[in-house]
């Protein structure tokens, strides 16, 4: 049979820079079996490509039908440049099948074998990347990007994929681990790929093991080349609480694994001091920089967590600062978060290479273990008597209450603190170690009630948090799913109380477009209220306070 090669291609867009990697392969080979198997294989990958795209668009809340529409629309738009002429050859620019001195080449040199373990392999890929898809979509995991690897089915298979060391493996089953979790499945594999990443995943659903074991894994023994991993934390007790995470699955591995205190920002020298990973909040790491001492030259791990908050107005300068020191032309950078809004990303497009988006579930959406409820309560005056009635019908400890700045903090505490129900506070304007101890007591259910600001409403594990409650209204859509993201936490179930007032009202939308989104029921009214654009509702508030005035 005497075709021509680029014959047999004709009508068939040809597909180069997936099958680039082999082309070199495809010399010397018999043109004809090889077209044929290759077009095979084109066809199916269409086919493939096809069902991605459709998922794509449905899960973009079109429908089946839009979806048809819009490919056969594509397709005769197509038709039509084709017969303009206006679409290439399909395989120009193919030299194997273009070239007639070449053709010769190709038909001389006959190797049937490698042909089919070529064509082996491609099915095979295909194959791997139909279960992967199938096996995304049951864990609710959404990526994008280029040659994206495959999610992880056990932690077990970091050993035989990853070469994962012992040690790891052990600490993992210690603290319980049975399985990974959604964003370790996929997070894990990008980075230890050497790809930079970014990621969304709802509160309380691993995140940090997601950074933390592959930063472990990559970095394999300590040595003493200086700091080669940082993680930068918005708030000092996420830094500490990160630290010891870090520390409890290095545990049995001599590693340097460093909190960046006050004392080691000022007097630290790291040029002298053993440090592999070093955990910071974004001050802290630029004044130790500044001071000349620290080196982060030989960085090659860089994540940046709660990275939307790092990315904020009062954090931006310090964390920019953070990653110009970081000069290795190989550092790998990610981004972790439960809230990731289009800024974020666009911005971090600017400094990210090839990297990998990685979404579980619904983006900016809250936790759905956690039940969540508005109450009105009128007025300032009328928050006190629904929290002190809460408490009187059913006290469910721990429970955690916010408020929308540090002196309110103080004035609820006052308010509550001689009251049968182990209050403490946590804000700002306390001692580093005041807040630790405010921490710890809490984690071991010493306090029964913290009455906090944002400084822990992010990140912070405590475990079995059982009800949030929003005494002040927050102050965004994003405040709101990391303060009840408290509660609910690995699996666990939570619940989350939001007290609204008239002021409030305007805002109160945002919120239940969260508690909708995350399976949660809200009145019609409050969905028909107009969608306000929110930047930080922080309203002046009266005091707490039922002392009469004087
Ligand atoms: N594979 C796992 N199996 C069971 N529990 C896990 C697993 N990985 C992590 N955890 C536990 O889940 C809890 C929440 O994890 P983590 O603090 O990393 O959540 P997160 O996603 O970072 O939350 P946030 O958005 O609030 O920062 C922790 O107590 C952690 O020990």
């Amino acid at each position: 049979m005497e075709k021509d090669a680029s014959f047999l291609f004709g009508g068939i867009s040809f597909n180069r820079r997936k099958f680039a990697s082999d082309f070199d392969r495809f010399k010397g080979k018999n043109p004809d079996d090889l077209a044929e198997k290759l077009l095979l294989i084109e066809k199916e990958h269409e086919t493939i490509d096809n069902s991605l795209e459709k998922l794509e668009f449905i899960e973009n809340g079109k429908s089946e039908m839009e979806y048809e529409r819009n490919a056969s629309v594509g397709k005769k738009r197509k038709r039509k440049r084709k017969e303009k002429g206006t679409v290439s050859d399909s395989v120009e620019g193919f030299p194997v099948f273009k070239s007639s001195k070449l053709k010769k080449e190709v038909a001389n040199e006959e190797n049937d074998q490698s042909v089919n373990e070529l064509v082996e392999g491609k099915k095979e890929y295909y194959r791997q990347l139909e279960r992967d898809i199938v096996f995304r979509k049951m864990h609710n995991i959404h990526v994008s990007g280029s040659n994206i690897p495959s999610p992880l089915h056990s932690f077990e298979e970091l050993r035989s994929r990853y070469r994962c060391r012992s040690y790891l493996l052990r600490n993992l089953a210690e603290l319980g681990f049975k399985e990974p979790t959604p964003i370790q499945r996929q997070a894990i594999p990008v980075l230890l790929s050497g790809r930079e990443c970014f990621a969304s995943a709802p509160t309380g659903s691993g995140k940090t093991f997601a950074f933390v074991l592959p930063i472990l894994m990559k970095l394999k023994n300590t040595t003493k080349d200086g700091v080669r991993a940082v993680i930068l934390s918005p708030t000092r007790e996420l830094a500490s609480q990160t630290t010891r995470e870090c520390r409890k699955l290095a545990k049995g591995k001599k590693f340097y694994i460093r909190l960046m205190t006050k004392q080691l920002a000022k007097n630290g020298d790291f040029s002298k001091l053993r440090c592999d990973v070093l955990i910071s909040t974004p001050l802290r790491l630029k004044f130790a920089i500044r001071k000349g001492k620290l080196d982060l030259s030989r960085v090659e791990f860089l994540v940046l967590d709660e990275s939307d908050k790092l990315f904020e107005p009062g954090m931006l300068e310090q964390v920019d600062f953070v990653v110009k020191a970081c000069t290795n032309p190989s550092i790998l950078r990610s981004l972790f978060s439960a809230t990731l809004p289009d800024i974020v990303e666009d911005r971090a497009r600017t400094i990210m290479h090839d990297a990998v988006r990685v979404i579980i579930g619904r983006k900016n959406s809250a936790s759905e273990t956690i039940k969540q409820k508005l109450v009105y309560v009128g007025s300032e005056e009328g928050k006190l008597l629904a929290l002190r009635q809460s408490f009187a019908e059913s006290l469910n400890p721990p429970v955690l209450v916010f408020v929308q700045n540090k002196e309110r903090a103080k004035e609820l505490y006052d308010e509550l603190k001689l009251e049968d129900i182990r209050p403490d506070v946590i804000h700002s304007d306390l001692s580093q170690i005041q807040r630790e101890n405010a921490v710890d007591n809490f984690r071991a259910g010493k306090t029964w009630v913290l009455i906090a600001t944002d400084v822990v409403a992010r990140g912070m594990d405590f475990k079995g948090v059982n009800c949030v409650i929003n005494y002040d209204f927050p102050d965004s859509a994003a405040a709101y799913i990391h303060r009840i993201g408290r509660s609910g936490r690995a699996g666990r179930i939570g619940e989350a109380t939001t007290f609204y007032t008239e002021a409030d009202i305007p805002f109160l939308r945002n919120i239940a477009n969260v508690i909708t989104s995350s399976g949660g029921e809200v009145p019609e009214w409050i969905k028909s209220l107009t969608k306000k654009k929110w930047r930080k509702h922080r309203p002046r508030r009266d005091t707490i306070s039922t002392q009469p005035d004087i």
